[in-house]
This record gives C-alpha cells, structure tokens and sequence, in this order.
C-alpha cells in the first residue's frame, strides 16, 4: 500500500484512475479491452463519478473530516463517528439518487467499512488479535487516495439449504484454499457485485452465519480490483444494448446506468496485513448483521430516484395535457406518500443509531429492516403508477432512428404528439426516462435490486421478528385488559433492545 499526498479529488481523475488497469472482463464472451470507453459500461462510471462531483459541489453533505487522516475525506469513505454521521448519509444518498436516477454504487463499501470497523475491534477485544488496527490503516490509505470500495459479500450460494461446507462443490461459497506465511488463497465466486469493475478495491466477506466447520470460509479482506486471478463476468441488464445505440433517446436515461457482475476468485492471495477475519466463523453473523442494519436503511436512496419518477410522471401528465384530472394529481400525491415512507423510516433507523464498542455509530436495526421491507414493495407500486400516467406509448414508442427518418420522422412528428406547444421529442424523451426506471435498464436498481440487495424480503422479516418484543407487548396488553395487575413498574423497567432504544431520553 502505496503512500500518496492527494488522492483523487474531481470526477475526471475519477474516471482517468480506471484507465489502463490489468482487469479481466467478460462482455459478450468477449474480452473487454477498456471498460471507461465501452458504451454499455459508460454509464455506471458516470453515476459513481457523481459521487466525486456532489463531494466538490456539496462537501458539507458528501464529506466528512477523518479522525485517521485529519483531512476532509468523500462521505462513502468515512466511518460514522456521531449519530448525524449516519443521518448524513441518508440524505447524500437521496440527493445521489436524484441526481443519477440509478445506482451510484457506493454504499455496499461505506456500509462494509463502517459495519467491518465494529466487527473487528470486538473480535480483537475477544481474540487479541489485531485486525482493527490493520483496518484502520486500510481505511486511511483508502482516504489518501479517496478510492472506490466495492462490498463482495453475496456468494453464489448453490444449494440454499446447505451451510458452506455441506456443498458439493465447496467453491459456491468463497473460502480459503492455502496458506503461506505471508498470507492466504482464496477461491470461489460472488454474485451481482455492485459497482466492482468501476472500484478500486474489492472488500471480500462472509454472506451468512458459519459453523466451526465452515471455519475457511470465515475470510475477511482487502483485494485490488485488478488483483491476479479475478475474472469478471459482466452482467446484462434489460435494454443495456441501446447504450451502444445512435442517439440518446432510447436509452432513457443515457448518461447513467448500474453495474453489477459476477466476480470470480481463482487462488487469489490476500496478505496478512489485508485480512480482517480469518477463521472467527462466529463474527461471521455479527458482520452480516451489521452491514445489513446499515446497507438496508441506505435503500433510502431509492426515494431519491422515485424523486425523478415522481417528476417524470407529473411531466408526461402535463405533456399529455391531463396534469388537472383530479385522479391524476392524486396519484401523484399517493406516489409521494409511497416515496416519502421509504425515506422516513430509512432516516428514523439513522436517527435512531447509537454507539457499538468501537466507538462507531449503528443505525436502528428494526427501522432498517422496516425500510428496506417498503423499499422491497412501494418503489414497484410507485412504477405502477408511474406507468398509469404514462398511457401505452411508453412502451409501444417507435425508435430512435424511425423519428430521425426521413421517410417516416415527419409522421411520428404529426401523430406522436401531445399538447400543441411541447415539442414531440420531448413526449417521446420522458416516456423513454419512464420506461427505463421501471422496465429498462435503472428498474434493475429501482425494481429488482429494491426487492433483493441487502437481502431479500423474507431477510427482513426474520430480523423484524426477533426484535418485535412480543412478550413485553403481551403484558402491556394483560395490564389493561385486567388480566395480570399491578406490573406497570415492572413493565417500566423491562424496556429494553428495541424499546430501549425508542424511550432512551438522550437524544
Ligand atoms: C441489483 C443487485 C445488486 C446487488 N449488489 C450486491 C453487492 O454489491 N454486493 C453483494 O454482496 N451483494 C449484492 N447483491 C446481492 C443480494 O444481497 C442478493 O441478491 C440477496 O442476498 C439474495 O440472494 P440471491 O440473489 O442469491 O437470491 P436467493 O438467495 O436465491 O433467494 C431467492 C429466494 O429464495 C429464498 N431463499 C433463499 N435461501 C433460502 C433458504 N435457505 N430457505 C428458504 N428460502 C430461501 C429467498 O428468501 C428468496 O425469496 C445485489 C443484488 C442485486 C439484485
């Protein structure tokens, strides 16, 4: 790990840094020569380059100052010292998603870092090892150079019922395969990894709880993207190929787009100094745990994205000259009380977060998981709607090029347009934009990964569940049905875990 005296400081250099790196790409089954220059990938450089961009414009929301550094470093990379920390990242996050109208793959690593920072210094309190330091020094070397983190937690997972070491093939879960003095080798393959290519580090963990026998599979760390034995996988996305499309209309959204890929590992090495958890299969549940409380509430990034749907919809109602119906402006208002629950339990969860051992702040894990389980449903209801308001043509639209035609441009001209006084382009322009976040390539962020990332719906529900007091709520209920007397004292002082949390004074 190279020292540096500035790291990366503006979106160009952002976009320079992933020049001329060795990586091995698959795209078509075909070898990438550069990704900054493909256009399919193009666009998910373009949102992660926002992320650089809002911390110039905006620093009091997109940075933080590092205690590791003393310098003011990009909020992804800062690991939350105080509860506003968290509640900062919350709204980065939604202004990121306005801005983008996709996913700007940079929360899997801030949320990896901050739930990883926690980990390891409990498992250091209990094994007297000395991961934490090792991390802290990772951190503030990624501050220097104000790098990209990517968070490789989700394994291919084969057989659902069967633990890591049950598989058939033990490298359907990423795991250890030899050691050296120096460090270790791993092997194996994550799915649907975020933002991977357009990272500069990938941070590798654990996807579930592991047993004493799953102890290989127990591996934290840090690996360079371009690290010898990586192969990327590149993952299609719906409509992708109109990126490579003439002109800019049928994209949808053309500047941004998501990225994920397959990542897989073959005998890559990790030296000691990177590895953050090797063999304490125990920690395994408490980092996931962790990075899900905080991943789950950084859903709340899709309010902002439902930002640009909300407004997308109010536009085509207006070009279609419908905006005064009464049932439409309720559909609006329904769209933004949907859009405004996702973001008020994401920021209640932030709010709500308070301090683990290290020091560092954890979000509320019950409101995280409430977030996230409306991120799984309202952003589908929202499109719903969104498609509603739209009429058929969103997805009946004739091309790009036919509207360029000189055969047949001036008819599309004459029959696809809306109200008098605004331009065709435009009508066919916004119902691109909504075809795009609802069934083309950003419903990939909107849709499926609201349903998925962070965990699937059933996740959530199991955390719900074991938070949910029922017994505590049982005897509220006993007291003033007459059933069980005189318990309000007790009761007063069994508030507890989440309960704790919502009646704790100091706020
Ligand atoms: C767009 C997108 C981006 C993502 N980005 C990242 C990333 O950057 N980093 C990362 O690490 N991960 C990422 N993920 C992965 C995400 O965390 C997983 O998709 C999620 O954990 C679900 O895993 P799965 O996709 O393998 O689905 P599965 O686990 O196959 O789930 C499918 C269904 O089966 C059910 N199921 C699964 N296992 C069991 C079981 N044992 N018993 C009963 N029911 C079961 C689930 O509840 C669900 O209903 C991303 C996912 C998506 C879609």
């Amino acid at each position: 790990m190279d020292e540096v005296t500035e790291g990366i400081s503006t979106a160009e250099a952002y976009i320079e840094s992933l020049r001329g790196r060795a990586l091995k790409v698959y795209l078509f089954g075909e070898l990438v020569a550069d990704i900054v220059e493909h256009p399919m990938i193009r666009p998910s450089i373009n949102a992660v380059a926002e992320t650089f961009q809002l911390a110039l414009q905006e620093p009091e929301l997109a940075t933080a100052i590092s205690p590791f550094t003393g310098k003011r470093v990009n909020r992804f990379l800062h690991i939350a010292q105080k509860r506003e920390d968290v509640v900062l990242q919350n709204k980065m996050q939604r202004r990121l998603g306005q801005l983008t109208g996709t996913c700007f793959q940079r929360c899997v690593g801030m949320d990896a870092f901050n739930a990883l920072y926690s980990t390891t210094f409990e498992i250091d309190a209990c094994y007297h090892t000395n991961y934490h330091t090792r991390f802290r020094k990772f951190i503030a070397y990624t501050q220097n150079h104000n790098f990209v983190i990517g968070g490789a937690m989700t394994d291919v997972k084969g057989d659902r019922s069967l633990a890591p070491h049950q598989q058939a093939d033990p490298d359907l879960f990423v795991h250890i395969t030899r050691r050296t003095s120096e460090g270790v080798y791993i092997t194996g393959a994550k799915a649907h990894q975020t933002g991977c290519l357009n990272s500069h580090w990938l941070l590798v963990m654990p996807t579930m709880r592991l047993t004493d026998n799953d102890r290989n599979y127990a591996i934290v760390g840090a690996i360079p993207v371009d690290a010898k034995g990586i192969t990327y996988i590149y993952g299609r996305q719906s409509c992708d190929t109109r990126s490579m499309e003439t002109g800019d209309i049928d994209s949808g959204n053309a500047h941004y787009g998501g990225q994920e890929a397959m990542v897989i590992f073959e005998e890559v090495f990790i030296p000691n100094e990177l590895i953050f958890m090797d063999g304490e299969y125990e920690f395994a549940s408490m980092l996931v745990e962790r990075f899900t409380c905080y991943h789950r509430r950084s859903y709340v990034c899709k309010s902002g994205v439902g930002d640009v749907l909300i407004g997308a919809a109010a536009t085509i109602a207006e070009f279609n000259g419908a905006d005064k119906a009464s049932h439409i402006k309720d559909k609006l208002v329904e769209m933004t009380h949907l859009n405004e629950t996702i973001y008020a339990t994401g920021i209640a969860a932030s709010y709500q977060s308070k301090p683990t051992l290290s020091g560092t702040y954890l979000a509320d894990d019950m409101l995280a998981n409430v977030c996230k389980h409306h991120v799984t449903r309202l952003p589908y209801e929202i499109s719903r709607l969104a498609q509603d308001l739209a009429g058929g043509l969103m997805v009946t639209l004739p091309s790009e090029q036919d509207f360029r035609s000189e055969t047949v441009g001036h008819l599309l001209e004459k029959y696809l347009k809306g109200r008098a006084d605004v331009p065709t382009e435009h009508r066919m322009r916004i119902l691109r934009l909504i075809e795009n976040m609802t069934l083309g390539r950003n419903a990939v962020g909107y849709l499926t990964e609201s349903m998925h990332g962070a965990g699937s719906p059933q996740a959530q529900r199991i955390q719900i569940a074991r938070q949910m007091q029922l017994d505590f709520k049982k005897q509220l209920a006993k007291e003033l049905a007459g059933i069980k007397k005189r318990q309000k004292d007790m009761l007063i002082k069994e508030i507890s875990d989440y309960f704790g949390r919502v009646f704790d004074t100091n706020v």
